[in-house]
């Protein structure tokens, strides 16, 4: 087939493209790339960045999929709603990559061994809540921007360390500043994380088909258990929740771990749930860490936490 691939123009969604072009040219398939800007890369833009909404890194990708200007789009899973809009569908969700955070720092090789009153840099609610819940006397300042522009705003000393997905830094191969891979047990990563999601038409099954080789039905089961929770609990991107399913090392058994957060305060409220994975439907899974957060107080520590402007995860 002819394949046109929707994508925006930063350099990590460019690499993921291009990465699933290369797949699909291996199956014998013709495919061509095209960029498109989104609002949220023009907020990027702006000094003062207006209130985000939700799908703002997918809207023009998603008209541009309507009109047929494109067949597919490459988006990173975690700036995907929820809900896919009609006419669209989740056609396929790739094998997961590292999707945990990281701290990035020139100079401290941990969390821990920040200084006392460190600067940490993230524009992520759900990131600043969790550094507070663990280290209550790090300043956390709002760093925006792409990955080159903060590793260089790092370089120059502007703070102590930033934290970012490993899955950005790894693909980029960015790495050499990476001191601390942290563990979702204690450092919850945002639903989705790491995981790319393909999009298409509904009702374009010859696509679909095309598609169907790029799943991998692990993946599938996790992203979709952690985006059923996201939905229940109500959150976008911008709200400081963290959702993250994987399968105990041990095999056979899914473990999900939520969590959510008052940026303000560091007040968290985390759960932890796990279920033989036989007969577990990820839909439930994921609404049952959900409906624990809120017996466990979530719905007052959300409303009390406002959305900031412009940030995301
Ligand atoms: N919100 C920005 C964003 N969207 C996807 C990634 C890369 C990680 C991924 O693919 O999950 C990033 C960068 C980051 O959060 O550090």
């Amino acid at each position: 087939m002819n394949l046109r691939i929707g994508s925006r123009g930063s350099q990590l969604a460019l690499w993921q493209a291009n990465h699933i072009k290369v797949l699909l040219e291996g199956q014998g398939h013709t495919v061509e790339i095209e960029i498109i800007k989104t609002t949220g890369d023009r907020l990027q833009e702006v000094t003062f960045a207006q209130v985000g909404s939700k799908g703002m890194f997918t809207k023009e990708i998603e008209e541009a999929l309507a009109e047929g200007r494109v067949d597919l789009a490459v988006h990173s899973l975690k700036d995907l709603p929820t809900e896919l809009p009609e006419p669209f569908a989740l056609a396929a969700t790739p094998p997961r990559v590292d999707p945990r955070d990281v701290l990035v720092s020139a100079k401290y090789d941990n969390l821990a061994a920040l200084p006392q009153g460190a600067v940490v840099g993230t524009s992520s609610q759900r990131r600043r809540a969790q550094l507070k819940a663990l280290r209550p006397d790090i300043e956390a300042v709002e760093f925006r921007g792409n990955v080159d522009t903060r590793l260089r705003k790092l370089g120059e000393g502007q703070v102590d360390a930033i934290l970012l997905a490993a899955a950005g830094l790894d693909r980029l191969e960015k790495t050499d500043w990476v001191r601390e891979r942290l563990e979702p047990s204690d450092f919850c990563p945002a639903a989705g994380q790491g995981s790319l999601g393909i999009e298409t038409r509904k009702d374009d099954e010859s696509t679909i088909a095309a598609l169907a080789f790029l799943n991998d039905p692990h993946t599938r089961f996790a992203v979709t258990a952690e985006r059923a929770a996201l939905a229940a609990l109500g959150g976008g991107c911008q709200v400081p929740i963290g959702i993250h399913c994987r399968m105990m090392q041990a095999g056979d058994v899914w473990e999900i771990f939520g969590v959510v957060a008052n940026p303000d305060t560091g007040q968290t409220i985390r759960v932890h749930k796990t279920a033989v994975a036989w007969g577990t439907n990820p839909q439930d899974f994921g609404r049952l860490a959900a409906e624990m957060l809120f017996e466990a107080g979530a719905r007052e520590l959300l409303t009390n936490a406002a959305p900031v402007p412009g940030a995301a995860d």
